[in-house]
């Protein structure tokens, strides 16, 4: 690919040096060769001359939640109308979900997956969390794992209604575990007033960590509370939401290997206080942003939206909104660093995958100075070009 006006290379190699002007990319059996100057670029068979667009690693959406049916439009406008976001809503799409047919189900999920992919998406977790009973979380996961590069086992999403909570939680730690494992390669767990308390939130994620899969956390959306130190705690790979943080909770963060994952979309659509994304970085944590894309409180799977806001609201420069909607999410995904059959995603550098989103701009800033604007205007996946 020559002709790249500005090259955000995200590469932690690179330092304060990674972003490149006037730069080409050599891409060879869907990883990347070589990246540099154009003017020193070796050879290839073929180039895509991108006119001096910009260029990113294509966008590292961490947290979706795809695997739904049913529509939450009435909700969303109460929620305008000044009512607050509450745990129960999940049951309203749990039900829809339950009643759809797994062709509805799979096409749903392929459209919305289709849809990241058109906005810059090349790589993408999601999770169960709308079936809630062993049967329905099996089918879920089954789903996911057909659609998404990475799936989480979200079981623990609210106690189903009519269920005792510790009976629940059992189930989830035992039968329906043990359903799913196959399938996923991550478990959460909503840490929040109205879902899971603290005590059943552990009981989950040591039952889900023994049976060796990673963890993540949704923590401290709602209120204050005890997701983020358990998150941290328990060495999860990720903290998603973090809205409502202690100074304590921030330093545990800067301390540790846990991404705080925060997500703008969400925060708008539920009016809640911004994540204190700026504050984070500024205290060292690493930082990842996402979609949440679900029908509840997120319902988009733009990361170029997302990214424009963590600019104009978080008040993260674009180069830091960039890195944390890539960087962040392959290291909250644990995907930052290439194994011998996995290429890292989220940065370009010899060897990672050859993912790369070419903005209809020549720089990256116009993500956040024209927002909402149609800037994504090519994707290549693994190479191939998808957009
Ligand atoms: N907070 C928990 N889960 C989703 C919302 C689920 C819903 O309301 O349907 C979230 O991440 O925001
Ligand atoms: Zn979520």
């Amino acid at each position: 690919m020559t002709g790249i006006g500005e090259l955000h290379t995200v590469d932690p190699a690179r330092g304060a040096d990674s972003v490149l002007t006037e730069a080409a990319v050599v891409v060879e059996n869907g990883l990347i060769a070589w990246v540099g100057r154009a003017s020193e670029a070796p050879a290839a068979d073929r180039a895509t001359d991108v006119e001096g667009r910009a260029v990113l690693p294509g966008w590292v959406d961490s947290h979706t939640h795809l695997v739904f049916a049913g529509d939450r439009g009435a909700e969303f406008a109460a929620r305008m109308a000044g009512e607050a976001y509450a745990a129960g809503g999940i049951g309203v799409t749990t039900n829809a979900t339950r009643e759809a047919g797994d062709e509805t189900l799979r096409g749903l999920v392929a459209g919305r997956v289709r849809d990241a992919v058109a906005g810059g998406t090349t790589y993408l977790e999601t999770k169960t969390g709308y079936g809630l009973d062993v049967e329905q979380e099996l089918r879920a996961a089954r789903i996911a794992a057909d659609a998404a590069d990475e799936v989480t086992f979200l079981g623990a999403h609210l106690v189903p209604e009519g269920a005792d909570p510790d009976d629940y939680v059992e189930t989830v730690c035992g039968p329906m575990l043990q359903a799913v494992r196959p399938h996923v390669q991550w478990a959460d767990v909503f840490c929040e007033r109205g879902a899971f308390t603290p005590e059943q939130s552990r009981r989950v994620l040591e039952a889900c960590r023994d049976a060796g899969l990673g963890l993540r956390v949704h923590g401290n959306q709602i209120g204050p509370g005890e997701g983020v130190a358990l998150a941290v705690e328990l060495g999860a790979a990720s903290v998603d939401h973090c809205n409502f943080l202690s100074d304590e909770d921030v330093a545990a963060l800067a301390g540790s290997a846990t991404v705080a994952t925060v997500l703008p979309a969400c925060d708008l659509s539920t009016r809640a206080p911004l994540a204190p994304a700026r504050k984070l970085l500024d205290a060292g944590a690493t930082v990842a942003i996402a979609s949440n894309c679900n029908p509840g409180t997120s319902y988009t799977t733009s990361m170029n939206f997302c990214v424009a806001t963590a600019v104009l609201q978080m008040e993260l420069t674009v180069e830091e909104a960039v890195r944390a909607a890539t960087l962040g999410g392959a290291k909250a995904l644990r995907r930052d660093v290439s194994a011998p059959d996995r290429p890292a995603v989220g940065h370009l550098a010899v060897g990672t995958r050859a993912d790369l989103h070419v903005l209809d701009a020549p720089a990256a800033v116009h993500l956040a100075y024209r927002p909402g604007m149609p800037l994504t205007w090519g994707v290549w996946r693994a190479g191939r070009r998808e957009v």
